[in-house]
């Protein structure tokens, strides 16, 4: 097991900057997921670590060695890891026990203990019976599988998985996430798996780095990006997270806030200490409001604005009377009862709400005007 860190790592192509002040800390055997758009910015990160670019500030430490920083620069084949690319990376010529087999020959291990690897790793991957087959005569999984196997074979405490699912139908996918989780438990080694499959980064990971624009939002656990996202962008990237004007917030008790959200008084979960606060933004999972009757407190009014059915539950589509300029999307169990119409009022109900972090995506315990901190609140609103 090794453990991986980039410190303040930046890179830049030419003028333009593509990784900004990136710190990461990778504990050793753990599995951790970098999360994030295409462009963002995951594959510079990998190809860092594994050492294929170097940064153009910052440093790269695996365990306690530093491979990377303005001195030094430690070249790939001496890293110590491993490296699955979507493209499986195969030698077409050889075998499949070959490939599996190849970088150990290279290393110079002795011929027995090569092949007694080989066919542990392939054992282990449910692969022997292909030995001798070549990749060419495989499926995407099988392949995928083999370079799994090589890694297991090489003993890489650090195994570096670049969208090793991208090419594979989805059920394939499942039984491959499987494979990668044994591969987890099994080797013991600490995984760094680049996807924009949210889920399959949260299904996977212990952690999941979120990253955009070239910069790490929040790295946390699966749950805790879910119930807690760090800023107004995390929370609508994970799980079409909804985002809510609120004002006036004040404490409860530990953990939990006040606020008035368009007009409705909620209580909501929140990081402690949180004083009295002006403005802010609270959001929740479009799964996280119901409709409620007429007569129930702490409703939001809204009109329906259009309403599709989903296989197993309604998306309702509607706008606050407070504010008709916003928008929200919920979703809503197909349980056989009827459900209003485009046209119609509603009232909805809060199941859970969290107030985003001071400072993250709302003008916080600023000084500013009602009017100025409502309209960049809106401003956020509109434009993550
Ligand atoms: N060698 C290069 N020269 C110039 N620009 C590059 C180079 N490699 C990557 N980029 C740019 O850097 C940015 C980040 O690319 P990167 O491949 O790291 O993103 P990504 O998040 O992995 O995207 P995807 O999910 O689409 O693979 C992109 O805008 C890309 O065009």
């Amino acid at each position: 097991m090794t453990s991986a860190s980039l410190l303040n790592v930046s890179k830049a192509y030419g003028k333009t900057p593509v990784l900004r002040d990136v710190s990461l800390n990778i504990k050793a055997g753990e599995f951790l997921a970098v999360l994030g758009p295409s462009g963002c910015g995951k594959t510079t990160l990998l190809r860092l670590l594994a050492g294929f670019e170097t940064p153009t500030e910052g440093e790269v430490q695996l365990g306690d060695r530093t491979v990377a920083s303005r001195s030094v620069m430690v070249p790939p084949e001496k890293r110590g890891l491993g490296i699955v690319f979507q493209n499986y990376a195969l030698w077409p010529h050889m075998s499949v026990a070959q490939n599996v087999g190849y970088a150990l020959k290279v290393a110079g291990l002795p011929r027995a203990e090569r092949d007694q690897r080989v066919r542990e790793a392939l054992e282990t991957v449910d692969l022997t019976r292909f030995a001798d087959r070549r990749p060419a005569d495989l499926s995407g999984g099988q392949r995928q599988r083999v370079a799994l196997a090589r890694c297991l074979a090489a003993r890489n405490n650090l195994v570096l998985l670049d969208e090793p699912l991208a090419n594979l139908d989805v059920r394939l996918r499942a039984t491959m996430e499987e494979e990668f989780r044994r591969f987890h438990r099994e080797s013991g080694a600490t995984l760094v798996y680049i996807t924009h499959d949210q889920s399959e980064a949260m299904a996977l990971a212990d952690r999941v780095a979120v990253m955009d624009k070239g910069r790490i939002l929040q790295c946390a656990s699966p749950r805790q990006l879910y119930r807690e996202p760090a800023n107004a962008t995390v929370a609508t990237f994970i799980g079409d997270g909804l985002l809510f004007p609120v004002e006036n917030v004040r404490p409860e008790y530990a953990g939990r806030v006040r606020a008035t959200l368009l007009g409705v008084e909620v209580t909501m979960r929140a990081t402690p200490p949180q004083g009295p606060v002006p403005f802010a933004i609270a959001t929740c999972h479009p799964g996280n409001l119901r409709l409620c009757a007429d007569h129930e407190q702490n409703g939001l009014d809204v009109v329906i604005t259009s309403r599709v059915y989903r296989g197993g539950h309604w998306s309702l589509e509607m706008r606050p009377y407070a504010d008709q300029s916003l928008t929200y999307t919920i979703d809503l169990p197909d349980r056989g009862g009827s459900l209003p119409e485009p046209g119609d009022d509603a009232r909805v109900a809060f199941d859970d709400l969290w107030l985003l972090p001071e400072g993250q995506g709302a003008p916080f315990g600023s000084t500013k005007t009602n009017q100025s901190s409502t309209t960049d609140q809106k401003k956020v609103l509109q434009c993550v």
